[in-house]
């Protein structure tokens, strides 16, 4: 499977694009200093878990990358914020029923667009690409298992046209 680019349009089955897009609603402040980009993810940490920031720090996948498993947590979002400016992979597939090959979708995002994961969509871990990158992650942390694990029946190799 080829990437497609990252768009909020295209991403909006599995969760939000963050990114200061003239989409996204937006307005000034700070006497005009700065543009606020305002409320562009869903964060949920469930009734009775906390949100927290934490950073990950990514070493470059190679390509073209075989996907043999997904995940997803059940219990609250995941967001992650590039803050090294490099590009990156996104492979996903909608909440429920553990997933197919032919239920992937491949995104390549940009070093200045951000994703979150709604509660319970699969999403493969971490694939960074070019060079070790840091990404600021928004989620959960509270009681109950919050990571479930699927081993796709079969690889399906992703890979970029750039
Ligand atoms: N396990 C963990 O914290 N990381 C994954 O959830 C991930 O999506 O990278
Ligand atoms: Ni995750």
């Amino acid at each position: 499977m080829v990437a497609e680019p990252l768009t909020r349009e295209a991403f909006a089955p599995f969760g939000e694009v963050i990114e200061a897009s003239d989409a996204a609603h937006h307005f000034t402040i700070n006497g005009g200093n700065t543009e606020r980009y305002h409320d562009l993810a869903k964060i949920d940490a469930g009734p009775d878990g906390r949100v927290i920031v934490s950073i990950f720090r990514g070493q470059p996948r190679a390509l073209p990358f075989p996907v043999e498993m997904m995940e997803r947590h059940p219990l609250g979002s995941q967001a992650f914020v590039p803050t090294s400016g490099g590009p990156y992979l996104v492979v996903v597939a909608p909440a429920g029923d553990p997933p197919g090959a032919e239920d992937l979708r491949v995104f390549l995002a940009r070093g200045d667009q951000g994703v979150n994961y709604g509660r319970g969509v699969w999403h493969h871990p971490l694939l960074a690409l070019d060079g070790v990158s840091d990404f600021l992650v928004i989620d959960r942390k509270g009681e109950g298992p919050n990571c479930d694990e699927v081993t796709l029946a079969e690889t399906v190799l992703i890979d970029v046209n750039r």
